[in-house]
């Protein structure tokens, strides 16, 4: 699907310089896309060149909270332009069938169409390339993986037990498939009360942190629950774009640094795994 020279990886009709990203969850609806997308916001904000590949497949959002409007566009059999939101590129199965049609191929074939998003679309030059990941541990999120070897996984999660302990077996996959856990996002960790401005942990506290102990890896950020988000996502204005001052946003920049500070650049003998992950 790519090569890997000079510490870069080399695609078909680009290159990505520093870091792919597979964003992770055990269970849905916890805010891996909004996580997702505002993740990249926030490493466009510090200056980096940003892709977006929403592999939720079945349950694409990306292209909805992005504000994607425009379809890509198609220059060849073989190369694609991707739309772009304030320099980010981004493509998803959502630019291809209506919001609303039911995505009813079966995994190979979805697992063909990632493989097109990476070879035949014209990423150009790029920082970090994020992969918004179906939720769980089923064959999809697997197959993703097992494609991807040079990606490192980022795991969102909600603080509530059924949600961390849902998460944690993300872990045993990514160690599996040889990926390493840069950390844990612990979404709609608390709602700050606008009176008086106290926290409360309605869904719980230290969910995320524990779940970070449990995969030996790092809590990177803790992100409030508020409405504004929610709002923002659905009508396609990253908050972090609109209100990077807000308290939110901030946190979400402070994750973007902490991933802009690891070790760049892509090891060149990382092997793809030969696992058969196709259901017959
Ligand atoms: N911090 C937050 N505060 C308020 N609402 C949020 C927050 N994070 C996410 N949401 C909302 O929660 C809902 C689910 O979020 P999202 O679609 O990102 O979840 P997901 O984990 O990607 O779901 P799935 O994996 O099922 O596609 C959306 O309506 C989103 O706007």
């Amino acid at each position: 699907m790519y090569d890997v020279k000079d510490k870069k990886i080399v695609l078909e009709h680009g290159t990505i310089n520093k870091g792919i990203i597979a964003v992770a969850s055990g269970k849905g609806g916890v805010g891996k896309s909004t996580v997702t997308v505002n993740l990249a916001t926030a490493l466009a904000e510090l200056g980096h060149k940003v892709g977006i590949i929403d592999a939720d497949v079945r349950g694409f959002s990306v292209p909805r909270i992005l504000g994607v409007t425009d379809k890509p566009r198609a220059v060849s059999e073989k190369e694609i332009i991707p739309p772009e939101v304030k320099g980010i590129k981004a493509i998803s199965m959502g630019s291809f069938v209506d919001e609303n049609s039911p995505v009813i191929w079966r995994a190979p074939l979805l697992a063909g169409a990632l493989e097109q998003f990476f070879k035949d679309v014209r990423w150009g030059e790029i920082d970090y390339m994020l992969i918004d990941l179906p939720p769980g541990t089923g064959d999809m999120p697997l197959n993703i993986m097992q494609k991807v070897p040079h990606a490192e996984t980022l795991v969102v999660t909600t603080p509530q037990v059924t949600a961390t302990k849902v998460a944690g077996r993300i872990g045993a996959m990514a160690d599996k498939m040889d990926h390493e856990i840069i950390g844990v996002v612990e979404n709609m960790a608390y709602y700050r009360c606008s009176e008086c401005g106290s926290k409360d942990y309605i869904f719980g506290e230290d969910g995320g942190q524990d779940l970070a102990d449990f995969m030996e890896t790092e809590l990177l950020g803790q992100l409030p629950l508020i409405s504004e988000v929610r709002r923002r996502s659905d009508s396609g204005n990253p908050i972090v774009f609109d209100e990077p001052e807000s308290e939110i946003s901030q946190e979400f920049i402070k994750i973007a640094k902490k991933l802009v500070e690891r070790e760049q650049g892509f090891d060149e003998k990382v092997e793809p795994l030969k696992l058969n992950m196709d259901p017959k």
